[in-house]
C-alpha cells in the first residue's frame, strides 16, 4: 500500500513545536533545550514544573500557580472521562490530575514521537505471526513500538488493519489519524468498558485482516481478543506487565493464554494460547521474545520462569 501521497506529514520536531507553544514563554525555552530527550512534562499546582527524561529529571524555577495551570489546561480541548486528551496532528498525550472540588491539581504531558525503525529488530519474529501481545510496564516504549508495528502492517495490508484504542498516542488525537499509522483504520474508544464490544464490531463490520488493540486488560477484553483470533483475524495487543509470567498470573488475561482454569491449588491450560508469539518490552529497544507461547504458559503454571530470546539493544547480547 503506498497511496499516502496526500496525507500531510508532520515531523517529530513539528509535533514538539505544536506542544511547546502551548506553554508559557519561559517554560517554552527550557523545553527547547531538551527537545531530543524530553519524555514528560509534569505541571502541578504549588510546586515547580518537572521535565523528565530517561534517567534524569530537570526541575524548572518558579512554582506553578493557579492561573498558569488553568491557562495551559484550558488550551487543550476534549478531556475524556479518563482525564486524557491529545493534541491535533501530534501523538502527545495530556492527562489531568483531578484535584479538590472538581479542579485540576496538575497535568502530565507525555511527549510521544513516531520513531521510524523502532520495531526493526523485532520484525523477523513478528511478521507472519497471527497474534502477538506486546507486554511492558508503563513508559518502556510499548506505544512507540506499536505505532511502528501498525505502520508495517498498514504498508502490507492497508485498510485491512483496524486499530482499536483510547490513546491519542497510537493513532493521533485529531479527527484525522496520524500519518504514520495511515491508512490503517481506527476505532476510538471513549469508555474502556465499551472496548470488548468495539473489538467485536471491528471484526464484524470492517473486514479486517489485523486488529490492533492498545491496552487489553479490562474485564471482557481478553474474551473479545480470544474470539477474534479464533475467527482467523490477526491481533496485536499491548498489555501492562513486566513479563509473560505476569500476564499468565493475572486472571483477566486467562482467556487469551489458554483458557486457564483453577482446580483447587493448581491451574491448568485448557486450550492453545491465542497468541503464537509474545514480546516482553523490557526497555527502549530491548525485547524478550517467546515464540512458543503455550509451552511458556505451561512453564509459568509449573512455577518456572520461561526463557525467552533476547532481541535488540541489550548489553552483551546473547540468547537466554
Ligand atoms: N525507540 C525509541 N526511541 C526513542 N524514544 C523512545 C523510543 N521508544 C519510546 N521512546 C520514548 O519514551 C517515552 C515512553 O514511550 P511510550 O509512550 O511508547 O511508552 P509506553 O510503554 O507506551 O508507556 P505507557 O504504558 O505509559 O503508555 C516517550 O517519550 C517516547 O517518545
Amino acid at each position: 500500500m503506498s497511496n499516502c501521497a496526500e496525507i500531510e506529514r508532520t515531523t517529530p520536531h513539528d509535533e514538539f513545536e505544536f506542544l511547546r507553544h502551548k506553554l508559557p514563554g519561559w517554560r517554552q525555552d527550557h523545553c527547547r533545550t531538551y527537545e531530543q530527550e524530553l519524555e514528560e512534562i509534569k505541571l502541578d499546582l504549588g510546586v515547580p514544573a518537572v521535565l523528565t527524561m530517561r534517567g534524569k529529571e530537570v526541575v524548572l524555577p518558579n512554582l506553578m500557580n493557579f492561573n498558569s495551570l488553568t491557562t495551559i489546561t484550558t488550551s487543550f480541548d476534549g478531556f475524556r472521562d479518563d482525564n486524557r486528551t491529545g493534541l491535533d496532528r501530534t501523538l502527545h498525550r495530556i492527562s489531568k490530575l483531578p484535584g479538590a472540588n472538581d479542579t485540576t491539581g496538575g497535568i502530565t504531558i507525555r511527549l510521544a514521537r513516531h520513531v521510524l525503525g523502532a520495531a526493526d529488530d523485532l520484525l523477523p519474529f513478528i511478521l507472519h505471526k497471527k497474534a502477538i501481545p506486546l507486554i511492558g510496564l508503563p513508559g518502556v516504549g510499548k506505544t512507540t513500538l506499536l505505532q511502528e508495528v501498525i505502520r508495517h502492517l498498514a504498508e502490507r495490508y492497508g485498510t485491512k488493519v483496524v486499530v482499536v484504542g483510547t490513546s491519542s498516542e497510537v493513532t493521533g488525537a485529531g479527527a484525522i489519524g496520524h500519518w504514520a499509522t495511515m491508512p490503517a483504520r481506527r476505532i476510538l474508544v471513549s469508555d474502556k468498558k465499551a472496548q470488548p464490544e468495539l473489538i467485536r464490531q471491528a471484526y464484524a463490520n470492517h473486514s479486517p485482516m489485523f486488529i490492533v488493540v492498545d491496552e487489553i486488560g479490562h474485564h471482557g477484553d481478553a474474551d473479545a481478543v480470544a474470539s477474534t483470533v479464533d475467527r482467523g483475524v490477526g491481533m496485536v495487543a499491548t498489555c501492562h506487565g513486566e513479563t509473560l509470567a505476569n500476564v499468565v498470573n493475572t486472571p483477566t488475561f486467562w482467556p487469551v493464554v489458554g483458557a486457564i482454569r483453577e482446580h483447587g491449588l493448581t491451574r491448568q491450560r485448557m486450550t492453545e494460547a491465542s497468541f503464537d508469539v509474545a514480546v516482553e518490552v523490557r526497555g527502549v529497544g530491548r525485547f524478550v521474545v517467546h515464540d512458543r507461547v503455550s509451552q511458556a504458559v505451561d512453564e509459568v503454571l509449573a512455577g518456572r520462569e520461561p526463557r525467552g530470546v533476547r532481541v535488540g539493544r541489550w548489553p552483551n547480547l546473547r540468547t537466554g
